[in-house]
């Protein structure tokens, strides 16, 4: 359960421990001027539950929180406004800097989890748990606070920065400077042959599991230019046509704007050399293949010989969604033929 720092929120989400059903997620969030009696003006701490109920404790909740742990209550002034309640309540997240070990300044994280009743998981686990809309939250508050604290100085002055209110840039009194956070464009690919389509997979990724092509765009590059170079860089394949199908903000390892296209290859002109330097293998895939593939949830059991059948991204993945989109246009063109 140890984030890359090991001391932050970036990585670990709480799990409510007390139903064993529902598991429950936690961010610290400080709400705006709440309407009704209940009104608050700093944090709550938001409990997401799988059920995509909310439960909120009030700033006062977080408040005597912060205090039990000996930290102060200007804690708060970190926090980042990442979206509003459908009653129009602003959300803001806070990085309680959760430490392992006696550190001054940083919240115990066990003594956290004892104090809630909850228990750290993976941020990238508990988003593949998460509806949509719970899932973008909290991938939206790990991007900003993440953001934020790499970029507590000037690049141009050295001097230290001061983050706005909202959190939406921070400003640079010395220089003049002012930052904005930012997202990487990704490009990610799905190429059909007409009949076939292409998966591939980084070393990197779960065993067993294939995804369509994909890589950051160049300074320079359009998007159509990003999606031939790296099809042409990872398989080698030239591509025919190609075709935008949705976008997805990802928040692993750094905040990315996927570009989802499909694109197509010219028939015969299939062979593909796998750059082993980004992949580990690629391989068309039939209809038949991925539509069953599709309907499995998560990573399938290791066969006997200890082998893993292949499997593909969850749902909240946009390659899933492209993946997706593939298998329907295929099916229902073969149902016309
Ligand atoms: N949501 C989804 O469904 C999917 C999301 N993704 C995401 O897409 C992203 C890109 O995919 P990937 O195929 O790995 O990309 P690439 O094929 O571009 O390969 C990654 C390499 O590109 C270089 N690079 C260039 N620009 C950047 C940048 N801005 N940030 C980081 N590295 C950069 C790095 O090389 P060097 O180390 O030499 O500097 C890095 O190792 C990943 O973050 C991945 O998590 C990927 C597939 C599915
Ligand atoms: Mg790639």
């Amino acid at each position: 359960m140890e984030g890359e720092k090991g001391n932050d929120l970036s990585k670990d989400t709480v799990s409510d421990k007390r139903q064993d059903s529902k598991p429950v997620i936690l961010i610290a969030i400080p709400a705006g001027r709440r309407n009704g009696t209940r009104s608050c003006e700093g944090l709550i701490i938001l409990h997401v539950i799988l059920s995509s109920s909310l439960f909120c404790f009030v700033f006062l909740e977080l408040e005597r929180i912060l205090a039990k742990f000996g930290q102060d209550a200007q804690k708060i002034e970190h926090s980042v406004l990442i979206g509003c309640s459908d009653q129009h309540e602003a959300w803001f997240a806070l990085d309680l800097a959760l430490g392992n070990s006696h550190s001054s300044g940083s919240l115990q994280k066990s003594e956290m989890e004892s104090e809630l009743q909850g228990a750290f998981i993976d941020l990238r686990k508990a988003l593949f748990q998460l509806n949509e809309k719970d899932a973008s939250l909290i991938s939206t508050a790990q991007a900003l606070l993440r953001w934020h604290d790499c970029h507590q100085f000037c690049g141009k002055s050295g001097q230290p920065t001061q983050k706005n209110v909202a959190g939406s840039k921070r400003v640079c009194a010395s220089s003049k400077m002012i930052y904005y956070p930012q997202m990487s464009p990704v490009v990610i690919t799905l190429v059909s042959d007409g009949t076939r389509c292409l998966l591939a997979r980084q070393s990197s990724f779960p065993k067993g599991m294939y995804s369509a092509l994909s890589g950051f765009c160049d300074v320079g590059e359009t998007v159509e230019e990003s999606v031939r170079r790296e099809v042409a860089e990872e398989v080698g394949l030239e591509l025919d046509s190609l075709q935008y199908s949705a976008s997805q903000h990802w928040s692993f390892p750094n905040s990315s704007l996927m570009i989802a296209c499909h694109a197509a290859v010219r028939p015969g002109q299939t062979e593909i050399q796998v750059n082993l330097q980004e992949l580990e293998t690629a391989e068309w895939f039939s209809l038949e293949e991925v539509a069953a593939a599709l309907k499995k949830k998560g990573p399938p059991a290791s066969q006997q010989d200890g082998a893993i059948p292949f499997w593909l991204p969850p749902k909240m993945a946009i390659a899933h969604h492209l993946i997706q989109e593939w298998v329907q246009k295929q099916s229902s063109s073969s149902n016309l033929a």
